[in-house]
């Protein structure tokens, strides 16, 4: 009984991920990289990770000082659980709005991408898993760099 009640928890808290009806959503072709990151719980845990590492990473804490960081880890949560093939879907602002007029450098960006990859080291996920999802997410810059 006890073990059917954490199942029913587990599968409400990944139905949490605001997910519509099947037919509305496109289908993930792959939710193996999902799995791999740990799901919503792992994935969850290296947001975490991401955020304090941005606070304390001089190259890029200034463009966040009037972040609102409860909404920008949940915002980050759906969107890498979308992007790895999660029964989630991303309905934050586009990357282009999102980061319209920051001036944000290609540097930048790989320092976020950086700070993404520690936090994923230290949650013990393997380096073919991280590069997985760095390349799923490397595209994203082209909406997110100042041109
Ligand atoms: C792959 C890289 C990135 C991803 C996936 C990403 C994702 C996101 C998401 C999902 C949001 C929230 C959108 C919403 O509120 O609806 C956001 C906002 C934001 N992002 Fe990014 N971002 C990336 C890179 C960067 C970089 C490199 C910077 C700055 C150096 C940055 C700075 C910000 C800031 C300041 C906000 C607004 C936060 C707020 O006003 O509360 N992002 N980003």
């Amino acid at each position: 009984m006890r073990v059917l009640a954490i199942i029913l928890i587990s599968l409400l808290a990944l139905w949490g991920c605001r997910s519509g009806p099947p037919e509305s959503q496109p289908q993930p072709p792959d939710g193996s990289l999902f799995v791999e990151l740990g799901g919503l719980a792992g994935i969850s845990r290296v947001v975490d990770g991401l955020l304090f590492r941005i606070a304390d990473d001089q190259r890029i804490v200034h463009h966040f000082a009037e972040a609102d960081f409860e909404r920008l880890r949940i915002q980050l949560i759906e969107q890498l659980c979308t992007e790895s093939g999660g029964p989630c879907q991303y309905q934050g602002d586009s990357m282009a709005e999102a980061h319209a007029g920051m001036s944000i450098t290609e540097s930048e960006f790989q320092a976020m991408l950086e700070d993404l990859a520690a936090a994923m080291d230290e949650e013990g996920i393997a380096p073919a898993t991280q590069r997985r999802l760095l390349t799923r997410l490397r595209p994203l810059g082209r909406d997110i760099i100042a041109h």
